[in-house]
């Protein structure tokens, strides 16, 4: 796989901009026109392979509903669940999109798609702790039961945090496609052998 493509989703004013700006540029801009969808390329390199990282920012169009949520876990690979600590309301809305998206996975259910599940949870603007309203143990409780990495940092604050979140998801992607690959290689290559056996079976037996 060389075209990576994440989705970076949560409530509105959650910082979904500034964390990709923030890894992009290394810069925190203050405010963005929030007008329409966007999606952000950049090429990179990760052991020694060249990848095409497309990062999908719905920016302040509704995310959480049924069919919006829909599309994006179709369309992405990788999926960055965005809350800002200071407000309670985008938690939950951060749960509801977790929700829905085990419901709609293709592979929701089954254990060893779920552990690869590349999904992560972040709790944004931790630089704010004075104003918290969502304590830290619940971020990591919300992210147990989704089955998925949890992560408080700062846009504002948090450069190489943000950075190093952003290419652990890449790498996360990059080894669950390897392993479905692997997974998906010996049955191929066991139906093969059933196919050759079937074959030259046949013949052994009309000779
Ligand atoms: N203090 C603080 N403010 C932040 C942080 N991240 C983003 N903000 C601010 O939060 C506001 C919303 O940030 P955006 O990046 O536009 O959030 P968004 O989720 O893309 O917003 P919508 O597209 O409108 O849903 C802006 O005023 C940012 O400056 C952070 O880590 N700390």
């Amino acid at each position: 796989m060389n075209d990576i493509k994440l989705a970076v989703l949560g409530g509105e004013g959650v910082g979904k901009s500034a964390l990709i700006v923030r890894f992009l540029t290394r810069r925190f801009i203050g405010e963005y026109a929030s007008l329409s969808e966007c999606i952000y390329r950049k090429r990179l390199t990760v052991d020694g392979r060249q990848l095409n990282l497309e990062l999908y920012d719905p920016c302040s169009q509704a995310c959480e509903g049924k069919s919006a949520v829909r599309d994006q876990v179709h369309w992405g690979d990788g999926f960055v669940v965005i809350y800002d600590i200071s407000d309670r309301s985008s938690f939950l809305a951060a749960k509801t999109i977790l929700h829905l998206m085990r419901e709609l996975h293709p592979g929701a259910g089954k254990r060893d798609v779920e552990a690869t599940w590349p999904v992560f949870l972040v709790g944004n603007k931790q630089d704010l702790c004075h104003m918290r309203e969502v304590r830290h143990e619940e971020g990591q409780r919300l992210a147990a039961d989704y089955r998925c990495t949890f992560f408080e940092l700062s846009a504002a604050e948090h450069c190489q945090e943000v950075a190093l979140m952003f290419s652990k998801m890449v790498q996360g992607v990059c080894s669950g496609s390897k392993a479905k690959e692997r997974r998906r290689r010996p049955s191929g290559s066991k139906s093969m052998a059933k196919l050759i056996n079937n074959v030259f079976g046949k013949r052994r037996k009309s000779v």
